[in-house]
């Protein structure tokens, strides 16, 4: 990979001290941080047990830095000594190894983000009985959420010396991606190792996405040149992204409201009609208009495109449009209701032993589910059914009589052993019941194959079905592989189509990007925003648009206004 290296660059590759990068989308923050990481490595001679840390936020950005990494010719030789992490997965194994020393059992599990979704019954994270609950959970049962994992790490490395300088031996060198949005515990995290490694860390204010939540604000920045008194370098106005376009410039002035007098190269609006059958044509047919746009302009199709919109309703939208005429895409949203919806199907591909706790079983996995979604109502109506079938007693209503039917046909048929089929059937059962609600909760479960974990569960079932002649512990295979597929490197590459909230792009780059806006499901202009500035919903656009190499598409939806964009003028397409 060649690089162009100026004096700011050069600066940065030879710096022994903190250091801070700022530049906006595009500018090459991470690539050069890798560079000097691999020279760091060099350099100093590293032994086998040291490393470069370079720390990402999530698990899309990590998949990113590692293929950009990959690119590097250093990366044969030195790629071992480089060890890129997101901030949960390295917080999780400090806790793995040390949380006993706080008095929590030596074998440490994850409650998953659904479960702790059920569990929390819709109280606030900071519930007083809640957080006390998880306490309980980790120090007497060793099990921890995902949200106390910067807590409890912190806390190990503040009261452990030891611990926290073995860390800075190993990791002489630390990279923290997108600085601007460490919250409080990452960056008490991160002051903790100044003096004792070389820290670098990266940020764009204009990317600042997660500012919703309590305890990131532009503010961070201040502090980080205030504690770390680190050497600023600003790539400020470099764009290695789509330096062929105006992409760049188009995000800009969306940012800053100040539409130019023309239109932007590289950047196209498509309008659709909000019928649903035009609406999902022009979705698909964005796709190969694309293609032939960035083909006409670079002489290549390209490789990856991703489909992008603010909310996970929006996604799931585009994803049955595309499911719809089985056009092949990957999917990324938060994953609560597909998971307890798959956790019922797996649980009724289980072995049936007992039909009463097969039943309570199901009815739980009902109730969790409602609890994840706050319905206080069903909560009850579960815990009454649960408490009836318990004391043998037959609970009144269609969803039990369906369930023990259900569980009594299972009972008395054999599976085929081929999991796809097994599951599908099990699915298409719960699908075309006659009970509304099941079949609502059951169609979650359609998008536990496009998020990329299909092929470890079938894997893992075929697995169980030669050994055991029949799908013991399915949930428990599901479950393992969800929680593995929260904590893991193992992001599929971009190539193809992406679909996905824009807050899951943050940090990745695709040749070609669609930005989908829809009234009701994926509106530009963010709820709660202030509405006369609309601050955030522009950071999240530029977010977007920059995600693009190539060309930018605007799927808008006719006749709907955009505070946004109204001002601009696009090169644009009508159907
Ligand atoms: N010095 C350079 N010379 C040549 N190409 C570069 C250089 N720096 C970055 N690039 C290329 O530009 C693109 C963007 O770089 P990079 O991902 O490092 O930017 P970034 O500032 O981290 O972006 P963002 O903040 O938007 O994620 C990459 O494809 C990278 O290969």
């Amino acid at each position: 990979m060649s690089l162009n290296i100026d004096l700011k660059r050069k600066s940065i590759l030879n710096c022994n001290t903190n250091l801070l990068v700022i530049g906006g989308p595009g500018s090459g923050k991470t690539t050069i941080a890798l560079a000097k990481a691999f020279k760091y490595i060099e350099d100093n001679n590293l032994n086998r047990g040291q490393k470069v840390l370079f720390l990402s936020f999530s698990r899309n950005a990590k998949s990113r830095i590692l293929q950009s990494s990959s690119n590097f010719s250093e990366h044969k030789k030195f790629g071992k000594q480089l060890y890129v992490q997101t901030f949960h997965a390295f917080f999780l194994e400090i806790i793995k190894t040390h949380c006993y020393l706080l008095g929590s059992p030596k074998k440490i599990t994850i409650i998953p983000p659904h479960d702790e979704d059920a569990l929390r019954l819709n109280r606030n994270e900071n519930d007083e009985i809640w957080v006390k609950e998880k306490d309980n959970l980790l120090y007497m049962e060793g099990k921890i959420t995902f949200d106390r994992f910067s807590k409890v790490a912190l806390e190990i490395i503040v009261k452990s010396n030891r611990i926290r300088k073995t860390l800075a031996n190993t990791f002489p060198l630390i990279i923290v991606d997108e600085a601007q949005d460490t919250d409080a515990e990452q960056w008490e995290f991160i002051k903790l190792f100044n003096h004792i490694s070389q820290l670098i860390l990266l940020g764009d204010l204009d990317q600042q996405i997660f500012d919703y939540r309590p305890d990131i604000n532009p503010e961070r920045i201040n502090s980080i040149k205030e504690f770390l008194s680190p050497i600023e370098i600003t790539l400020e106005s470099e764009n290695y992204r789509s330096p062929n376009s105006e992409i760049l410039y188009f995000a800009r002035d969306v940012l800053n409201n100040t539409p130019r007098n023309g239109t932007y190269k590289g950047v196209t609006s498509l309008i659709y009609s909000p019928q649903v059958q035009h609406r999902d044509k022009w979705i698909r047919s964005s796709i190969g208009i694309l293609k032939e746009t960035i083909k006409r302009e670079t002489g290549e199709y390209p490789q990856s495109i991703a489909i992008l919109c603010p909310w996970a309703k929006g996604v799931k939208m585009i994803s049955a449009a595309l499911r719809a005429k089985e056009i092949n895409h990957r999917v990324q949203f938060d994953v609560t209701e597909t998971n307890l919806s798959s956790r019922m199907i797996a649980c009724l591909l289980e072995p049936i032993l007992n039909e009463k706790q097969h039943l309570l079983w199901v009815l739980n996995i009902l109730k969790d589910f409602y609890s994840a979604t706050g319905k206080e109502n069903e909560i009850k109506k579960y815990n009454s059914w649960i408490e009836k079938v318990y004391s043998d007693k037959k609970p009144g209503g269609t969803t039990v009589s369906y369930f023990i039917n259900l569980i009594n046909e299972l009972r008395n048929m054999q599976l085929s052993g081929n999991p796809s089929k097994d599951w599908r059937f099990i699915q298409q059962k719960l699908l075309t019941c006659s009970v509304g609600a099941i079949k609502s909760f059951a169609s979650h479960s359609e998008y536990l194959i496009a998020y990329n974990q299909g092929k470890i569960i079938m894997r893992d079932l075929t697995q169980t079905w030669i050994e055991n002649k029949c799908y013991a512990n399915a949930r428990g295979i599901l479950q393992r592989a969800i929680v593995e597929a929260q904590l893991s490197g193992d992001v599929a590459s971009e190539v193809g189509i992406n679909v996905m909230t824009t807050y899951k792009a943050k940090g990745k780059e695709f040749d070609g990007v669609i930005i989908f806006q829809n009234q009701y499901n994926a509106p530009l202009e963010l709820r709660g925003d202030n509405p006369v500035t609309f601050q955030r919903s522009r950071k999240l656009f530029l977010v977007a648009v920059t995600r693009a190499c190539h060309h930018v598409f605007i799927l808008r939806q006719a006749g709907l206004p955009s505070p946004l964009l109204d001002r601009f003028t696009l090169n644009g397409l009508r159907n």
